[in-house]
């Protein structure tokens, strides 16, 4: 799905209006209904406190729609209108005409000097206070209340945006911005809902179409795509019956070092689960028993080096090289990754020590093949780029350098975000039960499998992500989060792919 800046999204209903020949109040009332829909399928009736704090603009118009629906169907609402301005929109005005009409419980003005009504935590709390049209940080009064919201312990959901996060920029140090628990956004995901600076923010989420047009939306630039299920199986290739092992790829692994031997073994049994045809390793002498022991489907050549990786093995015929994962920075191991890079002029993926290699030697970076792929957490990323100031700085920092060094970069983390050039992919599956050692070391097997068995750089990043992490989801599922091992995701990679064609029950 496509990720859109707040810009993108207020044009595409401007435009919408005009196309389906329906007013912005209209619009609204079809939006804000959606909203009402959702609760009422989840409250089902129960008589909880219901608060809805709205704003003056458009979120608070949608607020107002949301809280004559619940009225009309019995719910127990009270009403505040945040009176930050006298600028009220004429959606908002109109709506909350129609508010006075079903009740006599008339909103209440929250304004500078008015004492914050108390929120207790059985309250259900609905915010409406700023929507995308926030320009500017949440503070003083109207952020003390915000404050008051998130202090009071109830349950918060977020209409299209937690009021006081921006969609194109941090909120900063002093602004004040929604805890939500739950956020049911409009049409479109929000770049903001998965940044670690900002994802805390809108705790559950939820996208909710809207109607805008189709064709419209699909003209549009995406900010970034969202891959979800959908997406990541329209990437998958289907295995053809006539077909052997030489048709799916012949990967050579360089990694591992005395005492860091198990990486190299997760990353070629993620490897040799993800499809690879052929999977041989390189590694020092002393990883041979093993290695051949723990993972008899994979061919193992050694080192000169007892210890630690010296040489690339120029003479072995891989169709892809994965280069990196508990090697050391020693100079004889840079030395190796340096005759990688002279000699195999396809792309390699790059992990782990591999990063830090290169970071210590930019010189390096120019021998990268084009369409190398790169795989650093935010450590090694620093390392490799430089520090920024917040997320958005880093992201216009890692596309210059995809740009810069032809590269695709994975930047790993709880949304894992694919950087090629100008475009992002954002992932949206895995878990914390992946915060685990070894569990970037799958995540290289598995994406030089993808690239062994012809897929598209690219496409081999995004929908190696896609599937380590659904396959983290799978092993969640069974082991819980905390028991989870990176070998575990290792093993669930095929029921992952089997699960990107499987309809969910919510689907059917
Ligand atoms: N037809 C439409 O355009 C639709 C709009 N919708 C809703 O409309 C929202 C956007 O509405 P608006 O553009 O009216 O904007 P908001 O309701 O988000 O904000 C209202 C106004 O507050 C002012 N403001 C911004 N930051 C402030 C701050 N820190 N302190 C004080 N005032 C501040 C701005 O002048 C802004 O226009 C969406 O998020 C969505 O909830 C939905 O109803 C769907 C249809
Ligand atoms: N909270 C999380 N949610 C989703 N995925 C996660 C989470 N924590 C870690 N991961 C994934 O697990 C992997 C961790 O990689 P990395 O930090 O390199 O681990 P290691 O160096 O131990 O192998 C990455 O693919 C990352 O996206
Ligand atoms: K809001």
């Amino acid at each position: 799905m496509k990720i859109l800046t707040a810009e993108q999204l207020s044009e595409a209903d401007k435009e919408t209006m005009k196309i389906q020949d329906i007013t912005s109040e209209e619009l609204m009332e079809r939006a804000a209904t959606l909203v009402f829909k959702e609760i009422h399928k989840r409250l089902n009736g129960a008589p909880i406190p219901i608060k809805i704090f709205c704003g003056i603009g458009n979120n608070g118009g949608d607020g107002l729609v949301i809280a004559r629906h619940l009225i009309q169907h019995d719910y127990q609402v009270k009403v505040y209108v945040v009176n930050y301005s006298d600028k009220r929109s004429d959606d908002f005005l109109a709506n909350y005409e129609k508010l006075k009409e079903v009740t006599n419980n008339w909103p209440e003005l929250i304004k500078e000097d008015t004492r914050f009504p108390e929120i207790g935590t059985g309250d259900f709390v609905i915010d409406a206070i700023f929507g995308i049209g926030l320009n500017r940080p949440v503070k003083g009064w109207t952020g003390d209340l915000v404050e008051h919201i998130n202090d009071s312990g109830a349950f918060t959901l977020a209409i299209d945006m937690p009021s006081g996060l921006f969609t194109d920029q941090v909120p900063g140090e002093e602004a004040a911005v929604i805890e939500a628990d739950y956020t049911l956004s409009f049409q479109n995901p929000k770049l903001v809902f998965y940044l670690p600076q900002t994802m805390d923010y809108s705790g559950e989420l939820q996208i909710l179409d809207i109607g805008l047009d189709k064709e419209l939306l699909k003209s549009l630039d995406a900010q970034a795509f969202l891959i979800d299920k959908e997406e990541a199986a329209g990437m998958y290739h289907h295995r053809r019956s006539n077909t052997h092992k030489g048709d799916y790829g012949n990967v050579l692994i360089m990694g591992g070092s005395f005492g860091k031997i198990g990486s190299v073994l997760l990353t070629a049994t993620a490897a040799l689960r993800s499809g690879s045809g052929l999977c041989s390793l390189y590694i020092p002498g002393c990883g041979y028993n093993i290695v051949q022991t723990g993972l008899p489907e994979a061919m193992v050549l050694t080192d000169e080096d007892d210890k630690m990786l010296s040489a690339y093995p120029n003479n072995f015929d891989a169709n892809v090289v994965c280069f990196g994962m508990g090697v050391g920075t020693e100079e004889k191991t840079k030395n190796a990754l340096k005759e990688l890079l002279e000699n195999f002029s396809d792309p390699v993926v790059i992990d782990a020590d591999g990063l830090n290699i290169l970071s210590k030697d930019k010189e390096l970076l120019d021998l990268l093949p084009e369409n190398s792929i790169l795989t650093p957490h935010p450590g090694e990323l620093k390392r490799l780029i430089g520090e920024w100031e917040d997320d958005f700085e880093k992201l216009e920092m890692a596309k210059d350098f995809s740009e810069k060094y032809k590269v695709i970069l994975v930047i790993k983390g709880a949304h894992t975000f694919t950087i090629n050039g100008k475009s992002m992919y954002v992932n949206n599956s895995g878990n914390p039960g992946m915060s685990t050692a070894g569990s970037g070391d799958v995540l290289s097997g598995v994406i030089t499998s993808f690239l062994g068995q012809g897929y598209e750089p690219v496409e081999a990043a995004v929908l190696g992500v896609f599937l380590h992490g659904l396959s983290g989801d799978i092993a969640a599922s069974e082991f819980g989060l905390e028991s989870l091992l990176a070998g575990d995701i290792a093993k669930n990679i095929g029921r992952a792919v089997k699960k990107l064609f499987e309809r969910d029950a919510v689907e059917e």
